[in-house]
């Protein structure tokens, strides 16, 4: 790994991490989210059908997941490259893109993006949940897990010679499977030979981040280098937050843009606003974990596209650095974006 230690390795090759600039550290720019549709409330089949029109728009923000087409984020490659370069007049330097096997990781069409608009992208190698694991992934030992996902990294995926920067987004539910524990233990381990970054997806329960992180830890992985995404929708209570920020983690609040109701994988989920998130970083940054944070939109729908109406991948930096410094998180205390160069140094470098 010498060649590679120290520096990021993005889809068009390597970099040294001075060169990241502002880093988004979990977004997608071509995924399918099928695996996770969820039918649409009762009355509602025919707006579900026949979404994509301005009268429509409140109702697919507020349902995302009940619309077929609404999921097929790959179908919109030429919104994606238009918002990139949206993103890089906003300031944007670097994209992390999480999508992993199971929900249809495109690393040529990656490629062409990078090219076609001087973002940098990182590609994310190994596995999503459960229910995108084929009967021979399920079959597969720990060994040769990790083996595919170091080959990942070292040599290219999906049959190319395109390589991962990070493991991740790795994904898991609730409770664990047995075949997503394997494929944690997996990653620990190729986070062991190669000290790259690790990102995860955990389960929609406050118990899920500290099991997987001792799970990692139980198989040797370096928690001080993983990334615990999806925390907004994940730990409520301050007490509980603060417990699991002490393991010594990422903590990463990235599904800034999404605002909805009712949150279908689990309605007794309040997801929050974007008002709220913000407060939950002033609150980390006050006890001491402003190099822990780091924040993304997650963008996996096409509604959250500006294409749509939605947000689009430039809504952090163009609408919620302003939010963090009215809420006083100043840039003398290292927040989130504002220092996201130095943060990429530690997140994403191998
Ligand atoms: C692509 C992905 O896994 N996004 C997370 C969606 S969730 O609703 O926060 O689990």
């Amino acid at each position: 790994m010498s060649a590679l230690s120290g520096k990021v390795q993005t889809v068009l090759g390597l970099l040294d991490p001075d060169q990241l600039g502002r880093t988004m550290t979990h977004e997608h720019l071509t995924m399918s989210f099928e695996c996770c549709y969820f039918s649409p409330p009762p009355g509602d089949e025919a707006v579900a059908e026949n979404p994509f029109q301005m009268q429509h728009m409140h109702w697919l923000r507020q349902n995302p997941y009940s619309c077929h087409e609404n999921l097929l984020l790959q179908q919109e490659t030429s919104a994606v490259r238009e918002e990139l370069l949206a993103y890089r007049k906003a300031g944007g330097g670097t994209i992390v893109e999480n999508t992993t096997t199971g929900i249809d990781r495109d690393l040529p069409t990656l490629r062409q993006l990078a090219k076609d608009t001087g973002v940098h992208i990182i590609a994310g190698a190994g596995y999503y949940v459960d229910c995108t694991h084929t009967e021979a992934t399920k079959k597969m030992s720990v060994e040769k897990l990790t083996d595919i996902i170091v080959s990942e990294v070292l040599h290219g995926a999906d049959g190319m010679d395109i390589r991962c920067g990070v493991i991740g987004e790795i994904g898991t539910g609730w409770p664990i499977t047995e075949s997503e524990a394997k494929v944690l233990r997996a990653t620990a381990h190729a986070q062991a030979q190669l000290g790259c970054p690790v990102i995860i997806h955990p389960g929609r329960n406050a118990a899920a981040p500290a099991e997987i992180v001792r799970i990692l830890q139980e198989a040797g992985g370096d928690i001080s280098k993983t990334v615990m995404s999806h925390l907004d929708r994940t730990l409520f209570e301050d007490g509980d937050l603060l417990e699991f920020a002490k393991l010594g983690s990422y903590l990463e609040y990235d599904l800034f843009g999404t605002e909805m109701l009712n949150y279908p994988y689990n309605l007794d989920i309040d997801m929050p606003s974007d008002c709220q998130r913000v407060k939950a970083l002033a609150l980390l940054v006050k006890e001491g974990y402003e190099d822990k944070v780091v924040i993304a939109h997650d963008i996996h729908t096409k509604n959250r596209l500006t294409k749509y109406g939605g947000h689009g991948y430039s809504h952090i930096l163009k609408n919620i650095v302003p939010k963090m410094l009215m809420r006083g998180i100043s840039q003398h205390q290292r927040p989130p974006v504002l220092q996201q160069e130095l943060r990429a140094k530690h997140v994403i470098s191998l």
